[in-house]
Parts: structure tokens; sequence; C-alpha cells
């Protein structure tokens, strides 16, 4: 059942300037997100992302479509009703977007009292909260006082202190190094595992997206082109763009300039082998190319695990003559694909 559910929207701003045209910052996006699932949603900058996220928590109207929250059509309702949907929606934030003038405390503790929440319940929360991302002994502490990765994690704790059911992380790790980063990603796993928790990750890491996410959808231009489990578009990306995010993360087939490095290497011929999941396995094929009289070297590639499942690209120069190595390919399970790489 989908927690979230955008039909056919648009959000198209006016143009700044009369010689301009309108921008279409986010053009015809059907999605959906089921609840539960850690749901990212991948692009470069300017794909219309964020505007994407302002679209789900209602803070900008859509230009068309309908956007629904928790089995609730929220665009086009009145700003007194959206308050509401609002307070089941968390947001974090690439900034952080803390009070500095308030303690860690008073941070956690401020969206309780928009929410009305009388005092001692509130106290008891904002001590739960802390507790949950390990910041119980900074409550006094103000958020310049403490490091990236700290100030993150007060968002974590504001943005879940009215329990909401959905949590928006707009670039939340984009402003940390690497191992804060993996910390943070780590805190959001359990936000997710924890509480059931359905986060909806923005970013333009694929890092991010294979450490902790279920579901992915690449923005380009305003328009979702391609969307679905992070093994499958990992494992086999339709689209220039995606293929080009998941090349960041996986070692798949050598570019250009990587072949002509391992061409004066390696002259004889070469194969890449993509194995996946629950498939041929590679002893398989490596025993039908000893069976063949074919040697081989792994010259590039790996395999990836992800969420518990793999998939790799193995390429492997080959060494025998022409008539034994078109024997040992011809051999290779038809599950596989196999390219002749030069
Ligand atoms: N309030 C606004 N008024 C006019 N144009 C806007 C507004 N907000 C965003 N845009 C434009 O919409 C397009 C998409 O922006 P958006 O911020 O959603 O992309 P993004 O994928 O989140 O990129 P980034 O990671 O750089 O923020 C951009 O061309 C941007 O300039």
């Amino acid at each position: 059942m989908p927690i979230v559910r955008l039909s056919a929207v648009s959000k198209t701003y006016p143009a700044p300037r009369r010689t301009s045209r309108p921008l279409t910052a986010v053009d015809n996006v059907t999605l959906d997100i089921d609840a539960g699932d850690i749901f990212g949603i991948i692009g470069y900058s300017g794909a219309g992302k964020s505007t994407l996220v302002r679209l789900i928590n209602a803070l900008e109207p859509v230009s068309a479509g309908t956007v629904e929250v928790a089995g609730t059509v929220i665009s086009g309702m009145r700003e007194r009703e959206l308050r509401q949907v609002r307070l089941g929606i968390g947001m974090i934030f690439q900034q952080f977007n803390l009070f500095n003038s308030r303690t860690v405390a008073g941070n956690v503790d401020y969206p309780l009292q928009v929410a009305g929440v009388p005092a001692a319940e509130r106290k008891v929360r904002v001590a739960e909260m802390l507790e949950f991302v390990g910041l119980a002994d900074k409550a006094s502490s103000y958020p310049d006082q403490l490091s990236g990765g700290q100030k993150q994690r007060v968002g974590i704790a504001r943005a879940l202190a009215t329990s909401p059911r959905i949590l928006l992380a707009d670039e939340a790790t984009s402003a940390l190094d690497p191992e804060t980063t993996l910390e943070v990603l780590a805190l959001l796993k359990r936000v997710n595992e924890e509480f059931g928790i359905t986060i909806v990750l923005i970013t333009h890491e694929m890092e991010v997206i294979k450490s902790i996410a279920h579901r992915v959808a690449v923005m380009d231009s305003g328009r979702v082109i391609e969307q679905g489990t992070v093994f499958d578009v990992f494992s086999n990306p339709q689209t220039d763009a995606a293929k080009r995010f998941v090349s960041t993360v996986v070692k798949a087939v050598p570019e250009a300039h990587e072949l002509a490095v391992l061409r004066q290497r390696h002259p004889g011929r070469i194969v890449t082998i993509s194995f996946a999941d629950g498939g041929v396995s590679q002893s398989a094929v490596f025993l039908g190319f000893a069976q063949h009289g074919v040697t081989f070297e792994l010259v590039y590639g790996g395999v990836n695990d992800i969420q518990g499942r793999t998939f790799g690209h193995l390429t492997l120069a080959l060494g025998g003559d022409d008539a034994a190595i078109d024997r040992a390919l011809a051999s290779v399970d038809s599950s596989l694909t196999v390219t002749e790489v030069a």
C-alpha cells in the first residue's frame, strides 16, 4: 500500500523575465512509495529532486496532477488542513537547519511546542529522542558546539519528535565526511527498521542509495526516467543516466581508456561475463573454460553485494587458440551475458 502516491505531477515556475520561458522543474511524475520503504531519489543538480520533496510535504502547490499522502489527496487542500498533514511528515536537510540560539534539547522540543504537547510529555519525548540518536549527554549544548554528524543527529531527533510516518531526507549526508555519512545512514536505517518510518532519501550520491535504500527512482530534467528495486537498477540499469550513476559505485565493463591500457597488457581476446544473483556460478563457467583448454586471467571488474544479493561483471583476458575460445564461450550458459569487449 503506497503511503505516498504521485499521479502525473508537474510543477512549473513562471518565467523569471518576460523574455524567458516558464521552467518545468517536475514534469509529469507518477510514483508510488510504499509504506515502510527507504525510497531513494537520485539525480544530478537541477533534476527536480528538491522540488519533488516540497510537493510531497505540500510546501508548494502542484501545477498539475495529484499528490496523495496516506490515502488522502493533499494537493489542493487548505493551509489549515495541510498543517495537520505536515505533522505526519518529518524532514532533515543538508545544512541541518537547527536553531543556533536553542540548545540541543530546545531544538528537539520545538516541533512538540508548536504541536501543543504539554510540557511534562515533551520533556519525556525529548529525552527519549536524544537517547535514540545517542546524544543524551549533549542536551544542554548548543548546535555550534557540535560536529556535523552530531548536528544531523539532532536534526533527526527533531524530525522524529512528533512521531511522523514519513521522513524526507534532502541531501542529508552531502555536507558530511564519508565516515560520518556512514554513521548517519546507519541511524536512518534504524529509524526505518525500529519505527517503521518510510524514508524518502534525496541524493546525488549512488553510494547512499546502495547502502540503505530498497527502491530507487532516477530523475533527469524533471522526469523520473527509471525506477525499480535497488538490486534491479544497479545490476541492470536501462537509461544512460542510470548507467552513469551506477558506474560510480559498480565496476562493470571497462571504459575505452581503461580498455586501451588492458589491451597493451593483454593482446589476446577479452570478454566481460555478467553474473546475476541465484544464476549460474562462476565456478561452472571457469570449469567450462578449463575443459576447453582455455586459460583466463581476471583483469577488471568485481562482485557487488546489494541487500544480501550479489551480481558482478568480470572481465577476463583469455588464452588459447581461437577455435577453443569460441567453443568455450559457446558453452557458457545462455542465462549469462557474455560480451566480447575487444
Ligand atoms: N522557487 C523556484 N523558482 C524558480 N525556479 C525554481 C525554484 N525552485 C527550483 N527551481 C528550478 O527548478 C529546477 C529543479 O530544481 P531542484 O532544486 O528541484 O533540483 P534538484 O535536483 O534538487 O537540484 P539540487 O540538488 O541542485 O537542489 C532548477 O532548474 C531550479 O533552478
